[in-house]
């Protein structure tokens, strides 16, 4: 072990002493833990108009939970999804609904989809000098670093203008499925040695076909494979104020801080394991389950597995079994239900039935092991990232692009609370934090 590493143990000891705090005095001070109280309930933060998401009803006057339910500006997520069949543009419609308050009609949409094209582009020379610079499987990451250097080539960065924080909006979710694949092609090339492709979007595509064509060395793809991704990306767009991301987005945006610092801020965020990188976790938690569970439809194996993730002895020894449990959602999340219909058909077409019974019976047993294990007020099902993973794969998109691709579409939903925090609240957010700091003299060095 180096010196470094040698005293980073050593001195981590004095942080795990002095920063822990008893749970219990959250309890005791009134202290909601995570902004939530003890039943999970989110502390009420702010007002919005963007989306709903409802998670319980009153029945006889009293509170119980009920199938999850998401509509943007007032459309539930499910009519938009059957509105849409058939349909390109599908994304697109969806941003402009999150935007400006209103479903476009034909010729709005064909305008707004022809204003996103024309922001299709990168400064001159970007993907060589910024994208393809430090080169990593941390896409998430490599995008973020290309938001905030996108910044220094706007001479309007600073402008809290409403019409300038839409045109910058604008830009970025154009430029968003670039900065992704751009990053993974650049990555595959440096370290992993393989060929780099790097494509130009085309005008007359959206951003699901952009997306592809721009992955694929051939540039090529089916409708069904472009349909799925496009309505993919118009479940993960919005999900109300108090998500992790979406919150970052409006404290950042309530400092007065610029559109390319607060979407960085919001990356940021979205990355985390227990966020949008779920959908990840997922994936290679599959895999661990798959090299240790050999009978997939036998249910006692699968649980005694399940149980040793839960109880920290398996996979990576956080105790989480991902894709499962919301913080809003209590029986259902409405988008899993939506993706799973998506997952059966492709399943059977692409002969992955195996690794389907493999995720029904995790679907089945998860949700009893947790609440047995946890203290889980308003119940427990899987979520959005549980099945867009293997959706992901059976497209052929690699894993790298998975959480990416959920920033691809959430950008939408940040950048209408952007403009929401911008128009209506105007006044910073500055929580207060109880101190359990006690008073000491100060002692000289030398007494020490
Ligand atoms: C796009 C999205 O962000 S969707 C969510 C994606 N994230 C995941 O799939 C990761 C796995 N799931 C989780 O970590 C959690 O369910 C979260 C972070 C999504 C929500 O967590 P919470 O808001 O704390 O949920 P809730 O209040 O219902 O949880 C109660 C307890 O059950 C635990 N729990 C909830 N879900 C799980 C799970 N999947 N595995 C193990 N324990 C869980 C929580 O950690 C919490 O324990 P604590 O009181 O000791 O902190
Ligand atoms: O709302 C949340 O806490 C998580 C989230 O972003 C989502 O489910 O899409």
């Amino acid at each position: 072990m180096s010196n470094l590493e040698n005293y980073m143990k050593q001195q981590a000891i004095f942080c795990e002493q002095n920063d822990s705090i008893s749970k219990n005095l959250y309890s005791e001070y009134g202290v909601k833990r995570g902004l939530r109280d003890e039943k999970g309930q989110g502390v009420l933060t702010g007002l919005t108009n963007i989306s709903d998401i409802k998670a319980f009803e009153y029945r006889d006057g009293v509170k119980s939970p009920c199938d999850g339910e998401l509509s943007y500006r007032g459309y539930n997520i499910k009519d938009l999804v059957t509105g849409s069949k058939g349909k390109r543009f599908v994304f697109e419609e969806g941003a402009y609904l999150l935007l400006f308050g209103e479903l476009p009609t034909d010729t709005q949409l064909m305008e707004f989809q022809g204003r996103l094209s024309d922001c299709m582009e990168l400064p001159t020379n970007f993907t060589r000098d910024v994208i393809m610079k430090a080169p990593t499987s941390d896409i998430m990451g490599s995008m973020t670093r290309s938001i905030l250097t996108l910044g220094s080539y706007d001479k309007e960065k600073e402008s809290l203008e409403i019409p300038n924080v839409l045109r910058q909006s604008m830009q970025l979710i154009a430029a968003f499925p670039m900065l992704a694949v751009y990053a993974y092609h650049a990555y595959c090339h440096y370290e992993k040695n393989e060929s780099m492709y790097i494509h130009r979007p085309e005008k007359d595509l959206s951003i699901a076909e952009n997306f592809l064509r721009l992955l694929r060395p051939d540039t090529k793809f089916t409708e069904l494979e472009a349909r799925v991704l496009d309505i993919a990306l118009l479940l993960h767009m919005e999900h109300g104020g108090g998500n992790n991301s979406t919150f970052t987005t409006r404290v950042v945006t309530s400092s007065g801080s610029d559109t390319y610092s607060v979407i960085s801020a919001a990356m940021s965020s979205l990355k985390g394991k227990k966020h949008g990188g779920a959908n990840l976790m997922v994936m290679n938690m599959m895999d661990d389950i798959k090299s240790h569970v050999k009978d997939y439809e036998d249910e006692e194996e699968i649980a005694s597995y399940l149980s040793k993730i839960l109880k920290k002895e398996a996979f990576d020894q956080k105790g989480l079994i991902y894709g499962m449990g919301h913080a809003v959602y209590s029986i259902s999340d409405p988008r899993e239900r939506v993706f799973k219909g998506f997952v059966e058909q492709l399943a059977r077409d692409k002969g992955r039935e195996k690794d389907m019974t493999l995720y029904n019976n995790i679907e089945k047993i998860a949700p009893k092991l947790i609440a047995k294990q946890r203290q889980i007020f308003k119940g427990v099902s899987p979520n959005i990232d549980f099945y867009s993973g293997f959706v992901y794969d059976m497209l052929n998109i690699p894993r790298e692009l998975y959480t990416p691709l959920f920033a691809i579409a959430r950008i939408a939903g940040w950048s209408a609370h952007r403009l929401e925090e911008l128009i209506t609240t105007d006044k910073i957010i500055r929580p207060a934090y109880k101190s359990l700091v006690s008073k000491k003299e100060y002692i000289e060095r030398e007494e020490r």
